[in-house]
This record gives C-alpha cells, structure tokens and sequence, in this order.
C-alpha cells in the first residue's frame, strides 16, 4: 500500500497553494500594503470575516498590512435616525458642524473599533488610530469651504505606525483629522490611504469598493479595464468614465504612484478573500494603476 493513499485531493491542492503563495510572501514580507476598507465588503457580514482573516493571514506571514476605513454608509444611518439628510457633491460629503458630529462618532467611534475588535477576534493584533493620534495627519480645508469642514491631507506623519508595524500590530485608521487649528475634518478615506502610502512609501495600495474595479462602461461589469498607466488613468476622469465615488479612488491612485508607491490597485470587496487574490497570485484582480507602463502584476 502507499503510504500517501489517506492524502485526499483536497489536502494535496491545500499544500500546492500554500507552496505556490511562497515567492509572493517572501517578496512582501516586511513590506507595507496600504489597504482602503470600505463599500460592500464592510457591509456584509461573511464578507467582513474574510477581510479580517486575510488581513490577520498577511500580518501573521510578516507583511505590514495598513487599514484604513470609510464607513459612508453607516454615517448615513445615523444621518437618517437624526433627521439629517446626506449630501454629496462629486462624491465627497457635504460636512456642516451637525454633520461633523456624527461623522466623528461614527468613524472614530462605532466602525473604527467594530474593525478592530473583529481583526483580535480572529487572532491579528489591530491597534485603533484617527488622524489625532501620534499627529499622523493634518487636514485642510478643502476648495472655498463651501463643502464644510471636508479637508484634503495636508501633512502625514507616519512615525507614529513604524513601532506597531515593527511589534506585528495592525493599524486600523479611520479618515477623520484636525486642521492646524485643532478643528476635526472630515476627510475621504481613499484619499487618506493614498497619502498614507505615500507617506509610508508602501509596495501597494489596494482599494476595496463595491465593483470589479475601473469599467469602461460603468454599467457593464464585464468593461474591466485590468492595467492603466498613471496617464491614462487621469484621461478615464477627464473624459467622464470615471464619476462619483470612483473619482476620489482614481486621483488617489494617481497622487500615490506619483509620490513613489509601487503599485495602485482597485478591487472588488464583494468576492470573498479579494485582497488574497491579489497579493498572492499571478494575476489579480481588479484593476491595477501603474507608474510605468509594462507591468503585469506589480
Ligand atoms: N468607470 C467606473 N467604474 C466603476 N465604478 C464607477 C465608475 N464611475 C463611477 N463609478 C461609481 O463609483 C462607485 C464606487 O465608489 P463609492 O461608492 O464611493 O465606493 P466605496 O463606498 O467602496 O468607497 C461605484 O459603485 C460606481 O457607482
Ligand atoms: C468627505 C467624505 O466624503 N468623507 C467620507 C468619509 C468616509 C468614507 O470615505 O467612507 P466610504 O469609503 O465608505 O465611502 C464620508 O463622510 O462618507
């Protein structure tokens, strides 16, 4: 008899993934990824299980995985119990003093620690930050400041994230920051990772929202576009087939690859364990912005 017969066939290809994974965490591990946490994948249950056992697997195989989270949806539901209505212009919230409130109660409260306490339960080790914390980001006022008290990234100070990084933690970073004043912003969360990953100079940022990434036709799933050059991507705004929500992701891309990170990508937080997919194989997934046009897979 062979020794090998009570191997099934489903623990042999457990290994070969495990095997094959091997040259993408030896190429990432002390490396930073800069991972934007919101849309669908936070919504729903099964699918924020995943995002947090994959975020636990990448710390655990020594890469330095960096959160940050949006929580759109969620700031909406308690607009709605308030008797607050939402408003956005080119996808940025529209933030009076009220509404401020609630996004900072929101964020930094309620979804900053529901992350958190969900990556402890299934055994990664997050540590909870707003921009406040360790002065990690200054904001500014955004435009005339007739959206509010909505802020660009004026400053990152990542000093703050090299300890926990270097001690296994995970930072888990929600978008809100003071200006120089002191007075709490309300800043996109995409653009938050951007300038993060800058900042950090990380070997990735990767976005997870609610489509398969950039369509060419945003009705058609299938008009995935898989590669684009930083100047491509900035034509996809000029010409309109980037609109709304996917306007702040692609400038985002943009600001980042032009500040040195490696690679820029857009994912879809609805496919279960997305985020391993595109780390750990060949070819993806979602669509991915690069500095210099030619590669693959970054
Ligand atoms: N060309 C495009 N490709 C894909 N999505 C697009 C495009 N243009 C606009 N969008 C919109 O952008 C949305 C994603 O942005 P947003 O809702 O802010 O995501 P999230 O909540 O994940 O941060 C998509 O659901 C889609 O409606
Ligand atoms: C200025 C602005 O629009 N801020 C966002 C911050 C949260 C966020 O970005 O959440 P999602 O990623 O889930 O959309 C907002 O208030 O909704």
């Amino acid at each position: 008899m062979s020794p090998d017969r009570h191997i099934s066939s489903e623990d042999t290809l457990r290994v070969s993934v495990l095997s094959e994974a091997l040259p993408y965490i030896q190429r990432f591990a002390g490396r930073r990824i800069v991972i934007k946490y919101g849309g669908a994948a936070m919504v729903r249950e099964d699918l924020r299980e995943a995002v947090f056992r994959d975020l636990a697997l990448l710390a655990c195989v020594g890469v330095q995985p960096v959160v940050v989270h949006g929580g759109g949806p969620e700031i909406n539901q308690w607009l709605e119990k308030l008797a607050i209505e939402p408003r956005f212009q080119d996808g940025l919230r529209v933030t009076c003093p009220d509404t401020m409130d609630v996004v900072e109660m929101v964020l930094v409260g309620r979804v900053n620690k529901q992350i958190v306490n969900g990556l402890n339960r299934v055994g990664g080790r997050a540590v909870g930050l707003s921009g406040s914390d360790g002065a990690l980001v200054q904001a500014r006022t955004m435009g005339d400041g007739t959206l509010g008290v909505v802020g660009d990234v004026a400053r990152v100070d990542p000093s703050v994230l090299s300890p926990l990084l270097a001690s296994g933690y995970i930072p888990v970073i929600s978008s809100v920051a003071p200006n120089a004043d002191g007075q709490a912003h309300n800043i996109n969360a995409d653009t938050v990772a951007g300038e993060l990953a800058a900042a950090l100079q990380a070997e990735k940022l990767i976005l997870l929202t609610d489509t398969p990434g950039i369509l060419r036709d945003r009705n058609v799933p299938t008009s995935l576009i898989r590669q684009l050059s930083l100047s491509e991507a900035r034509r996809l705004i000029t010409d309109g087939v980037v609109e709304g929500g996917m306007t702040p992701k692609t400038e985002c891309c943009i600001r980042a690859l032009a500040q040195g990170v490696k690679a820029a990508h857009i994912i879809d937080g609805r496919v279960a364990h997305s985020l391993l997919l595109e780390v750990f194989t060949n070819a993806g997934i979602g669509t991915m912005v690069v500095g210099s046009p030619g590669l693959l897979h970054a």
